[in-house]
Order: C-alpha cells, then sequence, then structure tokens
C-alpha cells in the first residue's frame, strides 16, 4: 500500500515510512492512495472472529509491503493484551436500538489505547536493528497524551515530548501523564489552548531546521496509522450488530475527526454505515462545518469535556480531500486560506458529499447531564462527559428506527471525577490499575505558548538524528 499527501507535493511513502515520519513534508496529512475494499462475503467472516483477528482482518490491506499478516498478528496481539477485558471494545446495549461501544477498557482508559498500543509497538518494530532515534513531539487536550507517554515510556531510541494545555485538563488527566516518570518522557504545560499546541507540534515537522536536526514524528491522529487501527472497532461493532446484511449508524464525541475519519474509512472499506453523527460541544466549528459549509474558528470555551475543546479539527483535512477529488493543489490553497484567516467555506462538492454519511450535532452542557442521567436509569451505566455527548445526539438524530446506532464511549468516567459527580452526583471510583494515581510524584514544567520556547526546551533535551 502506498500514501498520499492531502496537499499533493510530497513523495509517496509506504506504510513503514509514514508511520514513521507521522505528517509529510508539504504540510499535508497522508491518506491510501486508494481505500481498500472487504466483500459482503469477507465483511460477513468476521462475525464470531476475536478482536486481535478483526484487526488483523481489517488492517493487512493498510500495511502490506511492510508487515506481513504474521506480524501484524504478533502486534496486535501483544497490544490487545494489556486491555482489561476479553472483547477488548465491548459492546452495551441501552434499549432496543441504542448501544455504547466501550473503547476504554486500555491502560489509560480512553480510546486513544486502541491505537497508540499498537502504535508504540509499530515504532518499535519499524527502529529495529537501525540507529534512528525517534523524537515525538505531540499536543494533547488530554487522553492523547497519557496513552502515547504509557506506549512508548522506557523504550528504547525514543523520546516524547507531549504538550498539554496547562490547568484545561482534568486532574486525573494530567496526573496519568505527569506521574510518568521514565527519563524519556518529557511533559510540557502551554500557557494556552490545545489549538496553540496542535498548531506548534504542526510548525516543527514544517521548520526545515527543526526536522533536519531532529527525527521527529507524531503520535497525534495525523498519524495515519492512528487512525488505520481506530477503523477496526467499527467493523467489529457493526458486524455483532448484523453486518453487512444490516446498516449501523455511529454517533462520535468529536473534536480532531480522528474517530469519526476512521468511520469514513470503515464505510468507504465497504462497511454498511447508514450515518456518522459528528457530536460536538458548544466548541462546535464542526457542526457549523457540516451544516453550513461555515469553518471558521472562535476563541475555545472551557467545558467539562475538555478532550473535546478543540477548534481547529486536523483530520477534517482528509475528508475535505478525498471529497474534492483529490485534488491536492486545490485543498493545499484551500487549506492556506484557513491558515491565514481562520476560517473557509466549504465547496459544495465537499458540502453534499460529507452529508451523504455525516450528520452533527451541538450538545449542550444540561443535555449532556440528561444523557447521564438517562444511561444510569437504563443500563446502570455511568457516562463519562464526551460519551454523554455522543449519546445526547444519538438520540435525537434523524436516523430510521430500525437501524441500531453506536455511541463510541470513548472515556471511562473516572478520568473526569468531578463533572461526572456534578452531572450526576455519583463519583465514580477509579480503577484499580491507577487506584493509587494521586499519590504519585509528578513531573512536568510550565512553558509559553511560543515555538521558539517550546523548541528551544526540546533541542536541549532531545537526540540529534
Ligand atoms: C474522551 C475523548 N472523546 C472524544 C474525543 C474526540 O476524538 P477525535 O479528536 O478523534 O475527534 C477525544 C479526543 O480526541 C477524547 O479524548
Ligand atoms: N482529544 C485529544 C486531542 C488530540 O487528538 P488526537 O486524536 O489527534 O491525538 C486528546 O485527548 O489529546
Amino acid at each position: 500500500m502506498r500514501y498520499q499527501s492531502t496537499r499533493g507535493t510530497a513523495p509517496e511513502l509506504d506504510f513503514r515510512d509514514v508511520t514513521l515520519a507521522g505528517l509529510a513534508k508539504d504540510g499535508g496529512l497522508y491518506v491510501p492512495v486508494e481505500w481498500p475494499s472487504l466483500s459482503d462475503a469477507e465483511i460477513a467472516g468476521l462475525a464470531g472472529l476475536s478482536y486481535v483477528e478483526t484487526a488483523v482482518r481489517v488492517m493487512a490491506p493498510f500495511t502490506a509491503g511492510s508487515l506481513d499478516e504474521a506480524e501484524l498478528r504478533e502486534l496486535c496481539t501483544q497490544a490487545y493484551g494489556r486491555f482489561s477485558h476479553d472483547a477488548v471494545t465491548p459492546l452495551v446495549q441501552l434499549d432496543h436500538r441504542h448501544f455504547l461501544l466501550e473503547l476504554f477498557h486500555g491502560p489509560t482508559l480512553a480510546f486513544k489505547d486502541v491505537a497508540l498500543q499498537l502504535l508504540g509497538l509499530f515504532f518499535e518494530r519499524f527502529l529495529k536493528g537501525t540507529d534512528q532515534h525517534l523524537t515525538i513531539v505531540g499536543a494533547t487536550s488530554g487522553d492523547t497524551g497519557s496513552a502515547a507517554i504509557d506506549a512508548v515510556a522506557g523504550r528504547e531510541g525514543i523520546d516524547i515530548f507531549m504538550l498539554h494545555p496547562n490547568k484545561r485538563v482534568s486532574d486525573v488527566q494530567r496526573r496519568q501523564m505527569t506521574t510518568v516518570l521514565a527519563p524519556n518522557v518529557h511533559n510540557i504545560a502551554i500557557e494556552g489552548s490545545f489549538d496553540d499546541a496542535q498548531a506548534m507540534v504542526k510548525a516543527m515537522f514544517n521548520d526545515a531546521g527543526f526536522a533536519s536536526r531532529f527525527q521527529v514524528t507524531a503520535v497525534n491522529s495525523i498519524n495515519w496509522a492512528r487512525l488505520m487501527a481506530q477503523v477496526v472497532y467499527y467493523f467489529y461493532a457493526a458486524v455483532r450488530l448484523g453486518a453487512p446484511a444490516r446498516q449501523v449508524a455511529f454517533s462520535v464525541p468529536t473534536g480532531n475527526f480522528g474517530d469519526v475519519f476512521a468511520g469514513y474509512v470503515a464505510a468507504k472499506m465497504g462497511l454498511p454505515v447508514a450515518k456518522l453523527v459528528v457530536a460536538t460541544n458548544v466548541n462546535d466549528i464542526l457542526h457549523r462545518a457540516l451544516s453550513s459549509g461555515d469553518y471558521s474558528t472562535g476563541t475555545v470555551t472551557p467545558t467539562a469535556a475538555p478532550s473535546m475543546d478543540i477548534q481547529v479539527s486536523s483530520n477534517f483535512e482528509r475528508l475535505l480531500f478525498d471529497l474534492a477529488n483529490r485534488d491536492g493543489a486545490a485543498l493545499a490553497e484551500q487549506m492556506r486560506g484557513f491558515e491565514s484567516s481562520k476560517a473557509m467555506r466549504l465547496t459544495n462538492a465537499q458540502q453534499q458529499g460529507a452529508a451523504a454519511l455525516f450528520a452533527s450535532d451541538r450538545v449542550e452542557p444540561d443535555e449532556m447531564s440528561q444523557a447521564m442521567a438517562w444511561a444510569a436509569s437504563r443500563a446502570d451505566e455511568i457516562l463519562d462527559p464526551h460519551t454523554a455527548i455522543g449519546l445526547a445526539a444519538a438520540r435525537r438524530a434523524p436516523i430510521a428506527a430500525d437501524i441500531p446506532i453506536v455511541t463510541l464511549a470513548t472515556a471511562h468516567p473516572a478520568k473526569f471525577g468531578d463533572a461526572v459527580e456534578r452531572a450526576t452526583g455519583l463519583r465514580p471510583t477509579l480503577p484499580g490499575r491507577i487506584g493509587d494515581l494521586f499519590d504519585r510524584e509528578e513531573r512536568y514544567d510550565i512553558l509559553p505558548a511560543t515555538f521558539d520556547a517550546v523548541t528551544a526546551y526540546i533541542a536541549e533535551r532531545a537526540k540529534p538524528r
């Protein structure tokens, strides 16, 4: 499988090089040159398979040429062996048509583990026998950070620098990152928003001096391997609900548009996805873009669902590219316009193409609390704020009544104990794996949100190529 950049001028790469590169050299994001497809018979053949086996069948076309199936299976077995539920991502039924897909049974209790546990192993596998040293730079609004750190802490040949917005992640999220004291882990709290952090990370890839000095790579969903691993659970869930004979819809709490873009990829591969509901909080740029074509940023409002407090949704670029006939030059111009004015209009083709598969919704704080109360009354489920936003949107989505709707449960409620308690009066307890989190020592530095301050900090600590 070859990969091309959304901005058209970076060289095509194979899976190994795309994984190690993270972002394309022309500032674009990598996507496969064509979507592989699974026939109805192949999708039907996933019924009853374990998560690992499903993962191998869904991902093998994407990793072809860089990993053989046996290697892929070995890495998946290792990655998903660290999950605390046998099903890895179990489905829970709430009523006759609403289901939760629990994606938080990994080591750091959010859906990020599904991809990052594997990505850590890909890095290790692709570095083996080389003298390369990777410098991972990442931005997190709370969950990617701990999942990436857990995946690479203590690994040879890798340093990780993780930027989070100071005081804008929950205490549990912060401590899950800052209490990992391995020498290759560097946590930076920046005096700014997640968007500021993400913009700095992208700028590091595009800074010729910095990128030539260090072998920089990404663990955010701008790295194709992240998205690829997230495609698997759409197949896993839909097949359990009757696909390919039956259509299934998904509601996805959305920020950086990575998780829901993985659903788009599943649909492109042949999964009968009836609708993908993009659920946002009050930071609703994606809802505005999908409902009216207006992709313009405002100030980020801190909310009870901090991981979705995002205005610039990186992976939206991948969708716009695919919906614009994969015209890299046109997309590059559209993105340059957005980068300078912080606003753009979708073309008619992009708007109509998106409307065929996506619906969107903005969920207010009281609606989020009501969804939490409803789930608690139906199935004794305590939802985290992000999942509650997804469920609120699912329950009023305009989707035919006979189609099951799966809400992606993206995080364990204990990561957001204060917000959950405020909304429901219930205090979720920290699972055993992090039961002593508040007794652990923390280590991180606070920096201004400037490119110079952050790159100087990294340059002092990272290992040059
Ligand atoms: C718990 C949780 N839910 C939802 C999201 C949004 O996912 P995405 O950024 O892939 O749209 C995030 C952050 O990415 C998250 O951490
Ligand atoms: N919500 C994310 C933000 C980064 O998203 P990513 O999926 O692109 O890594 C977080 O929790 O850090």
